[in-house]
């Protein structure tokens, strides 16, 4: 005590107050540390205490862009289920995952989608309540049906096409080399304006004018791409901190800043261009998604506002453009680097689509193998949502009781979450599950009967796998089909799965047989595994924030 006042002593008031304010500090952070650790309910719940303490850990991992990774790493140390931060845990395990996301639990979606509104407003992937997200999802759900997006088939696929044109034009005799990203994302702004507006966006025209001279994408194309990036940084950062950084005098940056008034001045011109043709589209058998949510009502007396239509229609612009072009891009560079299974594929393509410029209707590639497999194999690995989908626990209204997960009870309002990065990386379901192998979703074609029955490996295949790697492979093809199905959420599952995931499944298998059908690839000088690998923040991307690939006319 008495070295404590001579201490004391020596030090200035400022220091004082320095050292009052540091040692109560501790003492709060200590009591906390202490509470989250022997006393929180989740205290059982297996993970690393400095997680459990405070949100650093995770933190770290969302700024490193890395946190699927970081978190599969957890749930493959700590086992199913894992506390990632004091309030969050994440689990693997497919009936859980049913349980949590499935129609009977409705369960909210945690504060961070707040950060995808648009424009200050929710639309059915932001946090509105399970009741009123059910009102929004009747106005768009039977937009994206099958019947309906196939009223659409021609118009897509013209796009597809336009978009070979281009690429044809441009590398006629040596290829082109172009960023798969941006070319894409450019393809869905297109297709996406057709169904949701019935407008010819021309923002392929926009990439092919603006690319080859070298210029920056078009205006509407970035901001599309920087709007969701935009939400997650005013998610981070304090408010003052935010309307400060407006005064940035950087043009690239104020198109950043300003991504969500241009996406939703573009929406907004379509609503006005809508009411004037409306009596022409109420007519037309084909109603673009615009028109079905202003003719939708809330209840009989309540039309949709036209507020909540264009942030509905702007949620479902940005939803749709990057995804589909990120997965596209992957599965097209996994291609580029295994000419075994792009050999193969442009075989089942040349039968199915002996023109390469007449796009068998969606049926017909729906029945090809190899062109599914691919997909299925793509949306694994390259799903564009991998991450957590974040959800609250009930209990906290009196009205619902707290749920129990996996042994564990969970208080309410804790925030609970699966993410398919691991459920799709799951070994003892896919064998070597870091390899892009199209061939584990037809095993029948690549394993050959043996005599005395039950199936062996094919030795004309799994040119890629080692002897040891194809050990793993799964001796029973029709249960090992099964079984990998029921692992694969790449649009999540329940009520709130993937509004559009049709059409990007519609999608994702027009352009990549329209493509391969009439291409080589190859990747461009530059484009490796470095820079390809995956990151993410919600979506995924690639560390080089692009990914260039050659593509060279095939003959014939
Ligand atoms: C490969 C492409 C795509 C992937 C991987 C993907 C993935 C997802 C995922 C995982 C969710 C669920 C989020 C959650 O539960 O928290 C979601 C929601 C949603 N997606 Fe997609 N998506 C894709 C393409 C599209 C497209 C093309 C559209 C529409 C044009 C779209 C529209 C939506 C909408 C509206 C929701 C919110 C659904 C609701 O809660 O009612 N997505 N997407």
């Amino acid at each position: 005590m008495d070295m404590l006042a001579q201490i004391v002593s020596k030090l200035s008031p400022l220091e004082i107050a320095v050292c009052a304010v540091v040692t109560l500090f501790g003492i709060y952070w200590a009591a906390i540390a202490f509470y989250q650790l022997f006393l929180s309910p989740l205290r059982k719940i297996p993970g690393p205490w400095y997680a459990a303490i405070s949100n650093f850990w995770i933190t770290t991992h969302v700024l490193r862009l890395q946190r699927c990774r970081a978190i599969d790493g957890l749930l493959r140390k700590y086992g199913p289920i894992v506390r990632v931060a004091p309030n969050k845990v994440i689990f693997n395990d497919v009936p859980t995952t049913k349980l949590v996301y499935g129609v009977s639990a409705k369960l909210d979606k945690s504060e961070f989608y707040s950060s995808l509104k648009t424009n200050g407003n929710d639309h059915a992937m932001t946090v509105l309540n399970h009741a009123d997200h059910g009102i929004r999802k009747r106005g768009y759900a039977s937009h994206y049906v099958q019947a309906n997006l196939n009223l659409f088939e021609s118009d897509f696929q013209n796009i597809v096409l336009k978009m070979i044109d281009m690429l044809y034009s441009a590398g006629q005799h040596h290829g082109v080399e172009v960023d798969t990203l941006l070319l894409f994302r450019h393809m869905m702004i297109d297709i996406n304006g057709v169904h949701m507006f019935n407008f010819d966006a021309k923002s392929l025209s926009a990439w092919s004018d603006h690319i080859f001279s070298g210029d920056s994408p078009n205006r509407l194309s970035m901001a599309i791409s920087d709007y969701p990036k935009r939400g997650m940084l005013i998610g981070i950062l304090p408010d003052v901190l935010w309307n400060a950084l407006q005064y940035i005098p950087w043009t690239r940056w104020q198109y950043f800043y300003e991504s969500s008034n241009y996406v939703g001045k573009f929406v907004e011109d379509r609503l006005i261009e809508n009411r004037r043709l409306r009596l022409a589209n109420a007519m037309s058998e084909r109603r673009s998604l615009m028109d079905r949510l202003l003719a939708h009502k809330y209840s009989d007396t309540e039309p949709m506002p036209d507020k909540d239509v264009v942030s509905e229609c702007v949620g479902h612009l940005i939803a749709g453009s990057d995804t589909a072009s990120l997965t596209l891009s992957f599965i097209c560079w996994e291609l580029s680097r295994r000419p075994d299974v792009m050999l193969r594929l442009q075989a089942e393509l040349d039968a199915a689509m002996p023109d390469s410029r007449q796009i068998p209707d969606l049926q017909t590639l729906q029945s090809l193998p190899l062109l599914t497999a691919v997909l299925k194999e793509g949306l694994r690995i390259y799903t564009a949502g991998p991450s957590p989908l974040e959800r609250v626990a009930p209990g906290a209204d009196g009205k619902t009781s707290p749920m129990t997960l996996l042994g564990y009870e969970i208080p309410p309002g804790t925030i609970i979450a699966s993410q398919a990065w691991t459920t799709h990386r799951q070994a003892d379901t896919f064998f070597c599950p870091d390899l892009f192998l199209p061939e584990r979703w037809m095993l029948d074609a690549y394993c050959e009967p043996r005599p005395n029955g039950g199936v062996g490996i094919g030795t004309r295949s799994w040119s890629t796998l080692s002897n040891s790697q194809k050990e793993k492979i799964p001796k029973d093809p029709k249960l090992a089909h099964a079984e990998l199905s029921a692992h694969l959420f790449p649009f999540g599952h329940g009520p709130r799965v993937c509004g559009g995931q049709n059409l990007a499944q519609m999608m994702l298998r027009i352009a990549l047989a329209t493509i391969v059908r009439n291409f080589d690839l190859a990747p461009a000088v530059g484009t490796n595994e470095k820079s390809m690998e995956i990151k993410d923040s919600f979506v995924i991307f690639p560390a080089s924030l692009e990914c260039r690939l050659i593509f060279t006319p095939r003959l014939g």
